[in-house]
């Protein structure tokens, strides 16, 4: 995928650009910067979940995003809210259960998951789309540190097995090594990305 954004404002404030980002399936870079520089904005824009801007996106690429909230299903066990929201069938949600060390939670919805094993839930829903590239959102804040440890381990481990790209926003360069991510930073007003 490919963004060459002009610019990006909200109402009469510029936030982000000029800039230009592309990431190609294996590749992994991080977006990073301080609180309201624009990271979720561009990460918004790269996913196309917003189109008003000025500029070119060029995603072909089969994308999944996570969040750092996990969007689940509240009265679907964990088999559907992988299975529903991909297409997968019901043995194919397991494997992706068992695979981010779920099994045996299979039954269960997400008021039952704790924090920790409801963000493994939305990453297992996230491969099991099948993304060329995987768009995170801060998806390891709020979590203790052992907790957010063993997620990035388990995500730089599918990442690997799968040959998905990534772009990670976050506000923590340990994450961005630990994801063995291209670090790019923003700053400026707008926003720009600086050369790493
Ligand atoms: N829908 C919106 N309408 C108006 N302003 C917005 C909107 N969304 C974001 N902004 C503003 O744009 C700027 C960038 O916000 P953004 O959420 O992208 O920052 P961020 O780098 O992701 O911050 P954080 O690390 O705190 O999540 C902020 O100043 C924010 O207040």
């Amino acid at each position: 995928m490919r963004l060459d954004l002009d610019a990006k404002s909200f109402g009469t404030r510029p936030v982000l650009g000029p800039l230009t980002l592309s990431v190609a399936r294996g590749e992994r870079v991080a977006i990073l910067g301080p609180s309201g520089i624009g990271k979720s904005t561009l990460l918004r824009i790269l996913a196309g979940l917003d189109a008003e801007y000025r500029g070119r996106l060029d995603g072909a690429d089969r994308l999944a995003v996570v969040f750092q909230e996990p969007v689940l299903l509240p009265w679907r066990d964990a088999v559907a809210n992988i299975a529903i929201p991909t297409g997968c069938d019901a043995a194919t949600a397991r494997d992706w259960l068992a695979q981010v060390g779920l099994a045996g939670h299979e039954a269960k919805v997400p008021r039952q998951l704790s924090l920790g094993q409801q963000r493994r839930l939305a990453l297992a829903r996230a491969f099991a789309a099948g993304p060329d590239i995987l768009l995170m959102d801060e998806p390891f804040a709020s979590l203790d540190a052992e907790t957010a440890a063993r997620m990035l381990a388990l995500t730089d481990a599918l990442l690997a097995r799968t040959g998905a790209g990534l772009v990670l926003v976050t506000h923590d360069p340990r994450e961005a090594e630990a994801l063995h991510a291209r670090p790019l930073h923003l700053a400026g007003q707008p926003a720009r990305l600086q050369n790493d």
